[in-house]
C-alpha cells in the first residue's frame, strides 16, 4: 500500500490492457483476484481495528475481490459478513463467491458493521446506481466507523471522475494496481478519502502521473541572481495581479524578477520596475515572460501580448490573455509556452467539452502546442507529446482573488530556472499546493505569495 504521488494514472482500459498482459505472461483472472481480495482483506484487518466486518459485493470482478477478502478475513478470526447487489457472473468471479463459506445477505436487508469494504462496483460502472443499491449503500456506510473502496467508490466513473448518482463518502479507496482518474478528478475525488494504491501484481506504465514533488535545485555556491532565474512579469490594467505573479516568483526562488510596465521604485524593492520598451523582452538572461494576470481584455492589450508572442523568450500565458487569443495563434508562437487557464479561460479559449478534464486538458495542449495546465480544484496538467500530470486534493480555501496571480507567477519561477515546460508547470503547481496547504484557512494572495518560500525550502 503507498501514497498516489508519482504513482502512474490509467484508464479502465489501460488497466484491463495490463490484466491482459498479465494473464499472457502466465497468469488468470482468478489469481489476480485472489492476490487482490488477500491485499484488501490484509489491509482491512490493520487499519479496521479488530472491529466487525461488512464486504458488500457486486455482480462483476469488483464483487469476486469483495468475496475474496470475506474469506480471508474469516480465516484471519475476523468477524466478517457478506452482502451481495446480485449474484456473480463471471467465471472468476462465481468462483470468488463458492470460497466464500457464510452466508450471502441482501443489500436491503443487510445490518451496518463496524467496517464496511465496498466491492459493489469498480472500473465496470456503466450506469448510475439505482435506488434499491443506492440507498442501502448510503446507509451502511453512514452506519460504519470505517468504509473502505475496493479501487473506486461504487458509483463513481473510473475514466472521467464523474459522480453517477448519490454516493456516499468513503473514508479509505484501495486504489488498484495504479491510480485512475477519478482518485484525483472532481466531484470523485473528494468521495474516494484517502486514497493508496495496492500492488496487485501487474505491471502499469502510463503517460499520465500523480503529481510528485519536484526536483529544484537549490542555489550554489555558484549561484547568481540571473543564473537562478530571470523572471519578466508584464503588467497591464490592474497592477495588483501582476504584482502578486512577480511577488510569487521571487518566493518562489527566481534570482531576479522584473515588473515591465512600471518605473517607479516602491516595495518591495527587490522587484525591478522598468518600462516595457520595444527590446525589453530580448534580454536573453530572462529564463521566462509572464503575461496575463490583470492584463485587461480591452484591444489596447493586444500590442504588449503581441510582443510576448513574438518574442522567443519561454512564457506563461494567464487570465485576460488567454482571452485575447486562439489555439492556432499560440501553435503558430512556436517556442516554450505555458497556458494556465481556470475552467472560463479553458472554456473560451477552446470550448466547451464533455470529455473528462484530463482529455480535454490533452487535447487543448495537442490543439495549441503548449503546455496546458487546466486548473481548479483538481488540477491537470498536460503537454502537447500526450503525456499529463494530475494534481487533486486542493485547498478549498484557494477559491479567492489573486491565488492564480500567485500560480502563474511560480510556474514562472521555475520556467526561468530551466526546468522542461512539463516539469516547471509541474513544479509550481506542487509549490503553489503545498503553501496553500500550510497556510491551511482563509489565507488571501499576498500571504500565499509570500508562503512559497516554505515550501520552496522543502525541495
Ligand atoms: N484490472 C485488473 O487487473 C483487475 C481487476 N479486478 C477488479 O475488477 C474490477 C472490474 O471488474 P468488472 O469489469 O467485472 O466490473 P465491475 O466494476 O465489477 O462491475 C461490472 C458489473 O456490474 C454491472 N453494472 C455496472 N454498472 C452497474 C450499475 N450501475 N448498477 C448495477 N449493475 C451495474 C455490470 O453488469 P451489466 O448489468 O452491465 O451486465 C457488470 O456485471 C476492477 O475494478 C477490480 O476491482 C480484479 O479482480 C483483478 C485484477
Ligand atoms: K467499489
Amino acid at each position: 500500500m503507498s501514497p498516489l504521488d508519482g504513482r502512474p494514472v490509467v484508464t479502465a482500459a489501460q488497466m484491463r490492457a495490463a490484466e491482459q498482459l498479465a494473464i499472457e505472461r502466465g497468469s488468470s483472472v482468478a489469481a489476480l483476484m485472489d492476490h487482490v481480495g488477500r491485499a484488501v482483506a490484509e489491509v482491512v484487518r490493520r487499519i479496521g481495528g479488530g472491529g466487525d466486518v461488512l464486504v458488500l459485493c457486486g455482480s462483476g470482478n469488483n464483487g469476486g475481490d469483495g468475496y475474496v477478502a470475506a474469506a480471508a478475513l474469516k480465516a484471519a478470526g475476523i468477524a466478517v459478513r457478506v452482502a451481495a447487489s446480485s449474484p456473480p457472473r463471471g467465471e472468476a468471479a462465481i468462483a470468488a463467491r463458492a470460497g466464500w463459506d457464510g452466508a450471502v445477505e441482501t443489500l436491503a436487508d443487510a445490518a451496518p458493521a463496524s467496517v464496511l469494504v465496498d466491492a459493489l462496483f469498480g472500473t465496470g460502472l456503466n450506469r448510475a446506481l439505482d435506488d434499491a443499491v443506492a440507498a442501502p449503500l448510503r446507509r451502511l456506510v453512514e452506519g460504519a466507523r470505517l468504509s473502505v473502496a475496493v479501487d473506486v467508490p461504487s458509483g463513481v466513473q473510473a475514466d472521467t471522475g464523474e459522480v453517477l448518482g448519490p454516493v456516499p463518502a468513503m473514508a479509505v479507496t484501495l486504489a488498484l494496481g495504479a491510480a485512475k482518474p477519478a482518485h484525483l478528478l472532481q466531484p470523485a475525488a473528494r468521495l474516494c478519502g484517502t486514497v493508496r494504491v495496492l500492488d496487485i501484481g501487474v505491471t502499469v506504465d502510463s503517460d499520465a502521473r500523480v503529481i510528485a514533488r519536484p526536483t529544484w535545485t537549490r542555489p550554489g555556491p555558484d549561484s547568481h541572481k540571473f543564473n537562478r532565474g530571470m523572471v519578466a512579469v508584464v503588467r497591464g490594467r490592474m497592477a495588483g495581479a501582476a504584482h502578486l505573479a512577480a511577488t510569487a516568483a521571487m518566493h518562489a526562488g527566481a534570482g531576479y524578477v522584473v515588473l515591465l510596465g512600471a518605473s517607479m521604485p516602491e516595495a518591495p524593492y527587490a522587484l525591478v520596475r522598468k518600462p516595457l520598451t520595444d527590446d525589453a523582452l530580448d534580454d536573453p538572461r530572462i529564463g521566462a515572460v509572464v503575461i496575463g494576470p490583470g492584463l485587461g481584455r480591452d484591444e489596447g492589450m493586444r500590442e504588449p501580448l503581441d510582443q510576448a508572442l513574438a518574442s522567443d523568450r519561454p512564457l506563461v500565458i494567464d487570465g485576460d490573455a488567454l482571452r485575447l487569443l486562439t489555439p492556432e495563434r499560440i501553435a503558430a508562437r512556436g517556442g516554450t509556452t505555458i497556458l494556465t487557464p481556470h475552467a472560463g479561460e479553458f472554456d473560451a479559449l477552446f470550448g466547451a467539452g464533455d470529455g473528462s478534464k484530463l482529455d480535454r486538458a490533452r487535447d487543448a495542449a495537442t490543439r495549441s502546442g503548449a503546455v496546458v495546465v487546466f486548473k481548479g480544484p483538481d488540477t491537470v496538467i498536460a503537454a502537447p507529446d500526450g503525456r499529463a500530470i494530475l494534481a487533486g486534493d486542493a485547498n478549498d480555501w484557494l477559491s479567492t482573488a489573486g491565488t492564480g496571480d500567485v500560480l502563474t507567477g511560480a510556474i514562472g519561477a521555475a520556467l526561468s530556472s530551466g526546468m522542461p515546460a512539463l516539469d516547471a508547470a509541474a513544479a509550481g503547481v506542487w509549490l503553489h499546493g503545498e503553501a496553500a496547504r500550510r497556510l491551511g484557512a482563509a489565507f488571501i494572495a499576498d500571504e500565499l505569495a509570500v508562503a512559497l518560500k516554505h515550501a520552496r525550502g522543502m525541495l
